[in-house]
């Protein structure tokens, strides 16, 4: 483990709300309880849980929601998520989160979005990296930086992808994709589809993904979470979008269609177990991906609901599969290729991995 922990990794799939700290929850629901806005002890036993399946997994989201929507609570659990990837050697995080409405609070879509800028922002811990034109950072040639007190402070880049909700409206979906078109100058770099797998359908979401498409606005697509959704997962393939979550429940077609496709496919292995949609790790789509030399991206989707790391998923993949250090250390790398950022954060990513390599090999 302690070696997966050191190598530098890139995270491409992970959920805002799901990467909460269960701590920072349980004291935001234990706030809200001595205001009698929720039930502490019912919430706590529902976090505290660890086994969820998936149905069980969507009704703690919908908790969640409730305990996180608020603007100083998106500013601070986007910093603690931010510091939790970096003490782990994350380099680059493609961060991915639903912008909500509330206008009880005074929430629309883009203070949502302004709150984790803001939580970006107040990052002190690591130097963050999310501006894509900043020109100070574009001059740096460093990986490094010192802060006040003369301590080296390591660097992480973190981009936006803003998420659609399958329970959304197809107008709700085309304001998150145009939110993220205005937004491109902040560091968003992309628009993704998920949300609870049994709610919604493809043609309602199919506007706005156009949309994106036509203005070149990379997407993600959460596929084939469900195993009686074959003909969305098609439509899914023939839309052709950038990279997909999770392709769990293909028809063969469809698995000969993908992997023609050379679509990268981000995995998630403890969420996928742990929701029930793959019975065992050695059940798992990775190693058959892996062995096509299929472009494959190790992610935690949910590292706080699934209380995992991704230098956990990286050690899970290494033992169950039988993958070395260097074989690891290679894959990680190659998804360098398919991160949205620009040419700016890959060259200066493929510098900290070559370096890594030099040291280490
Ligand atoms: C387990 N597999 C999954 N499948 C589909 N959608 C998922 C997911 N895990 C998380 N989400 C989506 O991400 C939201 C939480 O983060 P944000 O509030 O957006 O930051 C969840 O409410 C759900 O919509
Ligand atoms: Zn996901």
């Amino acid at each position: 483990m302690e070696w997966c922990l050191k190598q530098p990794k890139i995270e491409l799939h992970a959920h805002l709300n799901g990467s909460a700290r269960d701590s920072t929850l349980l004291e935001l629901a234990r706030g809200l309880g001595e205001r009698g806005v929720v039930d502490f002890a019912t919430i706590e036993s529902v976090i505290r849980k660890n086994d969820r399946s998936l149905v069980e997994c969507f009704k703690l989201f919908d908790l969640i929601r409730v305990l996180t929507t608020d603007h100083a609570a998106v500013t601070r659990i986007t910093r603690e998520v931010i510091e939790d990837f970096a003490s782990e050697n994350v380099v680059y995080l493609e961060l991915r989160t639903t912008p909500k409405k509330n206008e009880a609070i005074g929430m629309s879509k883009r203070s949502y979005i302004q709150a984790v800028l803001d939580g970006l922002r107040s990052v002190d811990a690591v130097d963050v990296d999310f501006i894509p034109s900043d020109v100070n950072k574009a001059n740096s040639k460093k990986t490094l930086s010192i802060n006040d007190n003369g301590v080296t402070k390591t660097k992480i880049f973190v981009r936006l992808l803003l998420s659609i909700d399958r329970q959304e409206t197809g107008e709700a979906a085309m304001e998150t994709v145009k939110l993220a078109l205005e937004m491109k100058d902040l560091g968003v770099v992309g628009v993704d589809l998920s949300g609870n797998p049994a709610a919604g359908e493809w043609d309602t979401f199919l506007p706005a993904l156009n949309f994106a498409k036509e203005h070149e606005l990379p997407i993600v697509l959460h596929c084939g979470e469900l195993p009686d959704r074959l003909e969305e997962v098609q439509e899914m393939l023939n839309f052709y979008p950038q990279r997909i979550g999770h392709a769990i429940f293909l028809d063969d077609e469809q698995w000969r269609l993908l992997k023609l496709s050379k679509i990268p496919v981000e995995i998630c292995l403890t969420s996928n177990v742990h929701t029930g949609c793959v019975t065992t790790i050695d059940d798992h789509h990775f190693i058959d991906l892996y062995n096509s030399k299929h472009p494959l991206l190790l992610c935690t989707d949910d590292p706080g609901v699934f209380s995992t790391s991704l230098s956990r998923e990286h050690y899970l993949a290494s033992s169950a599969f039988g993958l070395g250090r260097e074989e690891m250390f290679e894959m990680g790398k190659t998804a360098i290729d398919y991160i949205f950022a620009d040419e700016r954060v890959k060259k200066e990513l493929r510098e900290i991995f070559s370096s890594f390599a030099a040291k280490e090999f």
